[in-house]
């Protein structure tokens, strides 16, 4: 009766314990940040359970995860960790402790976020949902092909100063300025629309400019955003050395390169080039409009620098009387148009805000008016009905 394989308690778990190796996950951003992260997450009884690994997620499925482990890719369930709070849903990007003995897999807990790209229809106020986790640089691919629209780069960094990302401000199809004066004047317009933004000319049809790219998101972890035919996959494919991401030009109407997407939403960069991830997910591509508030400070960093001058604190920098930032106008030393720009993303931020705030009144009165019809009810039924007379 010593044959232990067959008596399950003579196989404490402790007995059995995985050699702790998780230099597979280097590749994929792992850290010792990330590492004492994993040893608390593991440690805390909500949590704990035998044989854990940590993971991140290349890949979300409706209740299920693709995630790159010491053991492997894994498909797990993320239905344990489903909360109500659409923020704390897994993503692509997360860190995770994952019980991999379980049949099939399942996500134990998701890793504290350091940064998350989160799509709301308006502030915090109102439900999000998260696009993108862990993002240290977000790429921000500008064709140079078409004219540069400023107010659309101002947009995109907002958003990705609001994830706690740092935007990287790329301009795209560089081959296609040729002349050096022009170049030079478009890049000057993007880096005043972009204080504290490293802006780079890039094009991958002759490799110019892409070593300084990978050189600046070596080592973090990388978002694509961008329009459509920015050339996100082109540069996805100048960064990773190979065609992961297809990019198929066909002919159509508008001449536009259509890509189909690789399965994996995460993919680590060449180690030779310092390494690296780089997340490339369709809803981040498409973004629309989100709660950037928090970014507009940093995008329009000297605006703000000069409101702190103002007279008024409450300046709108209209046409008030010792306003710094209507005199930096006057004197030329702020562009007029950044000013305009700042003023019609604020608003754009104002109206979400307002029409959020009318839905959660709505939502307000309504339970109030279910409470009120049940506390009649209620009343009606101590009291019996009312007569009629
Ligand atoms: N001349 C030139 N063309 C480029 C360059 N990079 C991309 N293109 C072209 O631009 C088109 C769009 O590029 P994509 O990489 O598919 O753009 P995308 O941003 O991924 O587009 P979506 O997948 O729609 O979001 C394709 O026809 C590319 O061949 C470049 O450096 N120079
Ligand atoms: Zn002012």
């Amino acid at each position: 009766m010593s044959h232990p394989s067959s008596h399950p308690s003579s196989q404490p778990s402790s007995a059995t314990p995985r050699p702790r190796d998780f230099s597979a996950l280097a590749a994929y951003g792992w850290d010792t940040a990330w590492e004492a992260a994993y040893d608390d997450a593991c440690a805390r009884p909500a949590t704990a359970g035998p044989d854990p690994v940590p993971g991140r997620v290349v890949r979300v499925d409706r209740g299920q995860c693709d995630l790159v482990t010491p053991l492997g890719t894994l498909r797990a369930d993320t239905e344990f960790v489903v909360p109500r709070d659409p923020l704390r849903v897994v993503c692509t990007g997360d860190w995770a402790v994952v019980d991999a003995t379980g049949n099939p897999p399942y996500v134990r807990a998701l890793l504290p976020r350091r940064t998350a790209f989160v799509r709301s229809t308006s502030s915090k106020r109102s439900e999000g949902q998260v696009l993108a986790a862990n993002v240290e640089h977000a790429l921000i691919a500008v064709s140079l092909a078409a004219e540069v629209d400023l107010g659309r780069i101002e947009r995109f960094l907002s958003l990705a100063w609001s994830s706690g990302a740092q935007p990287v401000l790329v301009l795209t199809k560089a081959d296609l300025v040729p002349d050096e004066t022009t170049r030079s004047h478009l890049l000057a317009d993007a880096a005043t629309s972009a204080p504290g933004v490293p802006v780079l000319a890039v094009s991958a049809e002759t490799g110019e400019g892409v070593d300084e790219l990978a050189a600046a998101v070596a080592g973090g972890t990388t978002a694509l955003l961008g329009q459509s035919g920015a050339g996100k996959s082109t540069l996805a494919n100048a960064l990773l050395g190979r065609a992961a991401q297809t990019v198929r030009t066909v002919r159509d109407r508008d001449h536009k390169g259509r890509h189909t997407t690789t399965t994996r939403n995460l993919l680590p960069l060449p180690a030779e080039r310092g390494g690296g991830v780089l997340i490339d997910t369709p809803g981040l591509r498409g973004v629309g409009l989100w709660d950037a508030e928090d970014g507009l400070g940093h995008t329009f960093a000297e605006i703000e620098e000069l409101a702190a001058d103002c007279r008024f604190a409450d300046c709108a920098h209209v046409a008030e009387p010792g306003c710094a930032v209507l005199a930096a106008v006057e004197s030329g030393t702020l562009p007029e148009r950044r000013l305009d720009s700042y003023r019609k993303l604020l608003r754009e931020n104002a109206r979400l805000a307002a029409r959020t705030d009318a839905r959660l009144r709505a939502e307000q009165h309504r339970e109030a008016k279910q409470r009120q019809a049940l506390g009649r009810h209620m009343m009606e039924r101590k009291r019996g009905p009312r007569r009629r007379s």
